[in-house]
């Protein structure tokens, strides 16, 4: 190690693994001073002025990327009425990119198979216009919790489906027809196995069912929940209106080529190794903790299993055509190129293909020709790999 490398403010357990993975130090060099990013809501920028003089700072427009805003990270904007009005909300720009990756069209049916906290699925349900719908999955409760919370806050949950769910398993497909049609609810209401308007006060019979399947789920993030947990939906997400047997409808494969998603988000669980504000939490929590939480080795061989197997199902939801964004903020070879590498063998379907507009932003190709990798030094974002992939028709 250079003299530069062993000044940095990382900790020796953080660089012993960069350098078992491969990864070059000097990338974090610019992490402390990495500016925070927030995305403007599309029709709230003649509110930027008032905005820029609450938070005391000129806003810097990201050039590369629509609605998006740099500040320099010590400006805090949780207390600004911009903020708590849901007219800003904070995402990296890399994050930003990994949706617009998508190409998130008016109409489709979108796939977010590992959504909380949340920030990528607000995005992508900011530009999904007024069809269509986005299904949230994660199998974190608490966490998915927190992103039905955002999205109320940010009133962008009218078309959106949150699912407790793991994400290797999940196998319910959009409800397209459902979503599409204006509702006309009277019947409805009098029927119990169809859903009426979501509200947070769930019937008595609901509860016990809910508390049943939750006593099957473990605390360990690799288990698989039994049946997927509907915790919010939106009136225009399909889910109102329908029974429960539609909702939980499974499909053939065969069908899911033609009824599956359009897009599909594969933001998977990783070693957040590219996210220095994230490794540097350990500071309070301790640095001891890092090795065993996010570093072990052992820990990273079963998120590699994972990541795969969340890759291959978010594939198998997809219909032909379609396309699916995989990203971490890892920026290791194995979380990412090894990954895709086994997938590609495994899934003759699928197609690593160019991400439109990228040539303007500041990554570098990752490893595999088409795939992206954005480094805090290079980007001045936060680290993240993303990689789009496309369904091809058989
Ligand atoms: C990198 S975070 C996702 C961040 C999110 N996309 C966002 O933009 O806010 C990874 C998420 O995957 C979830 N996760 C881990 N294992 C999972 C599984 N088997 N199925 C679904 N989600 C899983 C974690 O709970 C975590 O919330």
């Amino acid at each position: 190690m250079d003299e530069e490398v062993t000044n940095l403010p990382l900790p020796e357990a953080f660089l012993d693994f960069l350098n078992q993975n491969g990864l070059d130090p000097s990338i974090y060099v610019a992490s402390q001073s990495t500016p925070r990013y927030i995305r403007l809501k599309p029709g709230c920028e003649a509110q930027l002025a008032e905005i820029e003089a609450e938070i005391k700072y000129k806003l810097k427009e990201v050039w590369w990327l629509p609605n998006f805003y740099s500040l320099p990270p010590d400006v805090q904007i949780a207390n600004t009425k911009a903020y708590q009005e849901g007219k800003i909300y904070g995402i990296d720009a890399a994050s930003g990119a990994a949706v617009l990756a998508l190409d998130v069209k008016p109409g489709d049916h979108v796939l977010d198979l590992c959504a909380a906290p949340g920030a990528k699925l607000c995005m992508i349900l900011d530009l999904l216009g007024c069809s269509g719908s986005v299904t949230g999955i994660d199998v974190a409760r608490h966490r998915l919790a927190a992103s039905r919370t955002m999205l109320q806050k940010y009133a962008l949950g009218d078309r959106c489906r949150l699912f407790v769910a793991d994400g290797t398993a999940f196998s319910l497909i959009p409800l397209r027809a459902q979503a599409n049609r204006e509702l006309c609810n009277v019947e409805a209401e009098k029927d119990t196995e169809i859903y009426n308007e979501w509200t947070p006060r769930r019937p008595w019979k609901e509860r016990k069912r809910i508390a049943k399947a939750r006593e099957n789920i473990s605390p360990n993030m690799f288990s698989k929940v039994q049946e997927p947990e509907l915790i919010f939906y939106g009136h225009h997400s399909g889910v109102v209106g329908s029974s429960k047997r539609d909702v939980y409808q499974n499909f053939s494969d065969l069908e899911i080529l033609r009824l599956g998603y359009d897009k599909v988000l594969v933001d998977a669980e990783c070693t957040h190794d590219g996210s220095i504000k994230h490794i540097q939490k350990f500071e309070q929590w301790g640095w001891t903790t890092i090795s065993r939480r996010v570093l072990d080795a052992e820990r990273t061989d079963d998120l590699t299993v994972l990541q795969l197997k969340l890759l291959t199902n978010g594939f198998q939801l997809l219909k032909a055509g379609g396309c699916l964004v995989y990203s971490t903020c890892s920026l290791t070879i194995a979380q990412n190129e090894d990954v895709i590498e086994q997938f590609l063998s495994e899934h003759a379907s699928a197609e690593v293909v160019e991400i439109e507009g990228a040539k303007n932003w500041p990554c570098k190709e990752a490893r595999l020709p088409k795939t992206l990798r954005f480094d805090p030094l290079t980007s001045s974002t936060s680290g993240l790999f993303v990689a789009k992939f496309k369904k091809l028709i058989s």
